[in-house]
């Protein structure tokens, strides 16, 4: 990896993780099937580098009690991060990788799942925000413009390889480098498609998600998701208000956030399956593989597809789905995951068969991550946009100091430098838990009881 002299001798001198809630269980944004009444909270990684103002900002996205726990984890990596070079981390970042995920004591707490892994996810994704700021580039830029020998540096292969090899991963990096250039003039001016979340949360009355739709068509959305799985009459009857607004000539997605059962999942979607969704999400347990399988292969003749991947904790999980043809839309998540490095192994992985990546974005801060994610995806991996689309959600945007650029229902090209996922200084303390301002005034005033 080339790296200048100015970036290879700064130091990590100070990780510094925040439990950073915001009270989105007030209003229903966010609530699904199972999950009824989010606080979309991040486990907030600050990196301060030795000689240098440059800050590097990350997190894992959690919704509510427990983000404490991921804080905690991360303060357990302390050791393996503080008076670190970033010569030594980015000129070697696949080793790096393996070193932080699989500390040999720590690791038995996943491994690369759960806590943990979403604990090194906070603490990686700072890091490359950092090395976007240093490079003074939007970190879709910085990955875009590496070469593909640079790009498989950054990857840790083991558990992949008899999926895909590096060699292939090398000749679909090849087969795209000599066409970046024109794609990425393309997606500055034009951004990138995207489905919209937050018409139709579980929580949201017929009046909220009628007006949400009739609002999404004038700003320009084709593509819409809605919540099912609480009762079908229900779901029935708020597909149909949808469509009635929406029409047939956009699309539209369910998502059941694993509520059923395998075999109640394929009869609950024939009684959907008029409104032709294109995809029916998390139809069951994120870790049934067969069970996925089996949705899917009922699925097929109905023109349903199934997508997943918000809950799929690492690449070996999505070697199983994907290699079975358990899934038809990839849903990576930028913090579950770990990171960049993983992500490009899963995002070559999808291009090898040929499924769509269409990233997870319901919660905070996930829309400013995942657009770097679709862009370098269709820059240098997977190009086109046939079936590929970017979750967006509308909530919170405002607390990022580079928030999403929407335009059309299209996300525009991030140009400020790093991983847009810097907090404004006065939103996080404002939503520090339990001390910051917003979260005494709920307690205070009886919105808010403390659930230990
Ligand atoms: C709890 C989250 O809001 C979840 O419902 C998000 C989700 O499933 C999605 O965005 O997809
Ligand atoms: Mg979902």
């Amino acid at each position: 990896m080339n790296l200048s002299d100015e970036i290879r001798k700064q130091k990590i001198a100070k990780l510094t993780a925040y439990d950073v809630r915001f009270p989105t269980s007030l209003t229903l944004d966010g609530s699904d099937a199972v999950h009824t009444d989010p606080d979309y909270s991040i486990a907030y990684v600050v990196l301060k580098l030795s000689d240098s103002p440059v800050e590097g900002h990350g997190f894992a996205f959690t919704i509510g009690n427990g983000t404490d726990i991921v804080v905690h984890a991360i303060e357990s990596y302390r050791y393996l991060v503080e008076g670190r070079s970033l010569g030594d981390i980015y000129g070697n970042f696949g080793k790096f990788w393996r070193d932080l995920t699989n500390d040999s004591q720590l690791r038995w707490l996943g491994p690369e799942k759960g806590v943990v892994h979403m604990a090194c996810a906070a603490i990686l994704n700072a890091l490359w925000d950092a090395w976007g700021k240093l490079e003074k580039k939007p970190v879709w830029k910085l990955v875009s413009d590496f070469t593909p020998e640079q790009l498989l540096s950054v990857i840790d292969f083991r558990y992949m390889t008899d999926a895909i090899t590096q060699d292939e991963a090398l000749q679909i990096l090849r087969t795209n480098e000599s066409t970046k250039a024109q794609r990425e003039q393309e997606i500055l001016k034009t951004g990138i498609p995207a489905y919209v979340t937050s018409v139709g949360w579980m929580g949201y009355s017929d009046e909220k998600i009628k007006k949400r739709c009739e609002e999404g068509l004038a700003e320009g959305w084709k593509y819409y998701k809605m919540k099912v799985g609480v009762s079908v009459d229900d779901d029935y009857r708020r597909a149909k208000l949808i469509r009635s607004v929406i029409g047939y000539e956009n699309k539209l997605m369910m998502d059941a956030n694993q509520v059923w059962d395998v075999q109640q999942a394929i009869d609950w979607m024939h009684k959907l399956a008029e409104f032709k969704p294109l995809w029916i999400e998390e139809p069951t347990s994120p870790d049934d593989v067969l069970g996925h399988e089996a949705v899917a292969k009922a699925m097929n003749p109905l023109g349903i597809g199934v997508a997943t991947g918000e809950h799929c904790a690492n690449r070996v999980m999505f070697k199983q789905l994907i290699t079975r043809g358990a899934l038809q839309f990839c849903q990576v998540d930028g913090c579950r995951t770990g990171s960049i490095n993983e992500l490009l192994s899963i995002l070559l992985l999808a291009a090898k068969h040929k499924i769509p990546v269409c990233p997870h974005a319901g919660g905070v801060g996930l829309c400013e991550l995942v657009q770097h994610i679709s862009i370098f995806n269709y820059i240098c991996i997977a190009p086109t946009f046939e079936n590929q689309m970017t979750e967006f959600a509308n909530h919170l945007h405002e607390h990022f100091i580079a928030p999403v650029v929407m335009k059309n229902g299209r996300y525009h090209a991030p140009l400020v430098p790093g991983y847009s996922a810097e907090l404004k200084k006065d939103s996080l303390e404002a939503h520090i838990y339990p001390h910051g301002s917003v979260w005494k005034e709920l307690t205070a005033n009886g919105q808010h009881k403390p659930r230990h």
